[in-house]
């Protein structure tokens, strides 16, 4: 079983358009809508890949209760904490060649004791559980040792803990000392301070994490996988796709598919490369849909345990 706390979960609308043009009408050629927030894509993953799971998130206002009823529709259980502003609605603009722009709304205004009742559900719901993931940002009002807090309780008890998040919130999170992160190339920057240009700096910066503390570092990559930093072993995983058609959800897919596999008892490198294979499903599917068993066939991942660390990273 994993559990998952998303504190700013979102109905997530994505849009079709043939080109997207700053200050332009456009008439879009579809859309979709979807359970929306990195904890609730990692759920959903799960549940789709017929994984134990359950979702914990604040479920406010009209969106709040639709958020429920997609979750319901999804098979994907969840514990709503009623809070008292509506759950954000985020807009994905998606062009034919997988050009993505995303507005991602601030999310409602959390009080003290509603941050405390999600904490208190997630723990509740966690007994048992093999992993503990905090993911996404935090909605305004939400302190940024949120995370942090988590980390320090489900360790406290025993569990297992994984944050995926950025700014102020994954740094304080860092210092409680999760035992695995999973930033993305630019979150990892941003945390470091410094651009990585290369493998080996993201090796280095990931190496950094690990002599803090944090058992492992998985930084996804986009196009260029996901790198994988313990204190035994820095191992590459990427898997190439000919038409991506929506990154969105990407990560949190690979995140969901490493878990998995490590709760499943798989060593470190199969696990890496089955977050990688999910991930990369995730990019051929419309808006934030997450893959499917069917949707993983046909997709080859090329894993090492020695990469190239001086190639230089896509973006
Ligand atoms: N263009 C691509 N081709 C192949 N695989 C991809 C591509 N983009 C993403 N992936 C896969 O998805 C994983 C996650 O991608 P990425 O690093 O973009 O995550 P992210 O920035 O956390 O995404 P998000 O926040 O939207 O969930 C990568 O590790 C890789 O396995
Ligand atoms: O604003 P945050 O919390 O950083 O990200 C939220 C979000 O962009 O992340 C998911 C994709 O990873 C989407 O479902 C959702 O809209």
């Amino acid at each position: 079983m994993i559990v998952t706390l998303t504190p700013n979960p979102s109905i997530d609308r994505a849009v079709f358009v043939d080109d997207l043009v700053r200050g332009a009408v456009h008439r879009a050629t579809g859309s979709r809508v979807d359970p929306g927030g990195k904890g609730v894509n990692v759920s959903r993953a799960l549940a789709a890949q017929g994984a134990a799971t359950t979702a914990v998130l604040p479920t406010g206002g009209p969106e709040g209760h639709l958020l429920q009823e997609l979750l319901d529709e999804a098979g994907v259980a969840h514990r709503g904490v009623p809070v008292s502003g509506p759950v954000r609605m985020n807009i994905s603009v998606l062009e034919p060649d997988g050009t993505t722009t995303k507005l991602n709304e601030p999310g409602p205004v959390l009080s003290d004791v509603e941050v405390e009742a999600l904490v208190a559900t997630t723990l509740e719901q966690s007994a048992g559980a093999a992993w503990v993931v905090g993911c996404g940002s935090l909605p305004p009002g939400a302190p940024a040792d949120l995370y942090a807090t988590l980390v320090t309780r489900v360790r406290g008890r025993g569990g297992r803990v994984a944050i995926d998040s950025s700014g102020a919130p994954l740094a304080a999170a860092v210092a409680a000392r999760p035992h695995l992160v999973k930033p993305n190339h630019e979150e990892l920057a941003e945390l470091v301070g410094h651009s990585l240009p290369t493998l080996e700096d993201v090796r280095a910066a990931a190496r950094d994490l690990v002599t803090e503390g944090i058992e492992t570092v998985a930084v996804s990559l986009g196009s260029d996988g996901a790198l994988l930093v313990t204190a035994e072993s820095v191992i590459h995983a990427r898997a190439t796709i000919s038409a991506p058609l929506s990154t969105v959800g990407a990560g949190d897919c690979m995140l969901a598919g490493l878990l998995h596999a490590l709760s499943s008892g798989l060593p470190a490198g199969d696990a890496l490369a089955t977050g990688v294979l999910w991930g990369a499903a995730a990019v051929t599917l419309p808006g934030s849909r997450v893959p499917a068993p069917a949707d993983l066939r046909g997709i080859s991942v090329q894993l090492t345990h020695d990469p190239d660390l001086s190639r230089t990273l896509a973006h």
